[in-house]
């Protein structure tokens, strides 16, 4: 018990970014960038539960068949897997860029109740028949069993009805910066380190 609260504690206090964007709109590039400019700890939530699949254990196995899918997979699982890897972190870290992460309002509610409250919410914007483009291609070398026509489309309706929704809930709190992932690469990494410059220290 004491233990765990003290490993909570080392996060009590970190600044925490949320990438939100849908699938494919280039949230993992950003953050690549944000890394190499401003050394902040990259976790993208998906990423997590790949490598979790990629493991082979019997919880892979599960979030495999859910990935496949394009649904959620559980809260509390994500939310876990994220607040360890911040753990891990945590005497190194500058800044946490928590990428994927909240999909639906719940979701950004529990992780504020267990972890702490976001500083700035990265809207990546891109149209759906960008993203869709993206991703096909990204299909052709990514290895993603996810990277298809069918479940691209669910991942992308899950998107508009579970994921916009946190968009709007902290517009609210006056932390959302969006950003035009229509644009080049490096031309959306001029708004984003606008967004992040503009940050309190
Ligand atoms: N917080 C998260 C993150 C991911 N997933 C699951 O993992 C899949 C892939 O997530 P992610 O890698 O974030 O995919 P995309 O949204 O497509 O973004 P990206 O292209 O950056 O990988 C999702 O469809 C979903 O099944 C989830 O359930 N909950
Ligand atoms: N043209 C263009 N392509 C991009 C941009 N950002 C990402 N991509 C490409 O779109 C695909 C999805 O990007 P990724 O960063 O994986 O998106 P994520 O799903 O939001 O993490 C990748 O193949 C990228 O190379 C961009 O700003 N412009
Ligand atoms: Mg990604």
């Amino acid at each position: 018990m004491e233990k765990s609260f003290d490993s909570q504690d080392k996060i009590k206090d970190a600044k925490i970014i949320f990438v939100v964007g849908g699938p494919g709109s280039g949230k993992g590039t950003q953050c690549e960038r944000i890394v190499a400019k401003y050394g902040y700890t990259h976790l993208s939530s998906g990423d997590l539960l790949r490598a979790e699949v990629a493991s082979g254990s019997d919880r892979g196995k599960q979030l495999q068949a859910i990935m496949q899918k394009g649904e959620l997979v559980p809260l509390d699982t994500v939310l876990d897997m994220i607040k360890d890897a911040m753990i891990a972190k945590a005497d190194v870290s500058k800044g946490f860029l928590i990428d994927g992460y909240p999909r639906e309002v719940k979701q950004g509610e529990e992780f504020e109740k267990k972890i702490g409250k976001p500083c700035l919410l990265l809207y990546v914007d891109a149209k759906s028949e960008t993203m869709i483009k993206r991703l096909l291609k990204r299909g052709e070398t990514s290895g993603r069993s996810d990277d298809n026509e069918e479940t691209i489309k669910k991942r992308l309706d899950l998107y508009y009805k579970a994921t916009e929704p946190v968009i709007a809930f902290y517009e609210s709190r006056g932390i959302v910066k969006k950003v035009d992932s229509e644009l080049p690469v490096d031309e959306v990494f001029v708004q984003v380190s606008q967004a992040i410059d503009s940050l309190k220290p």
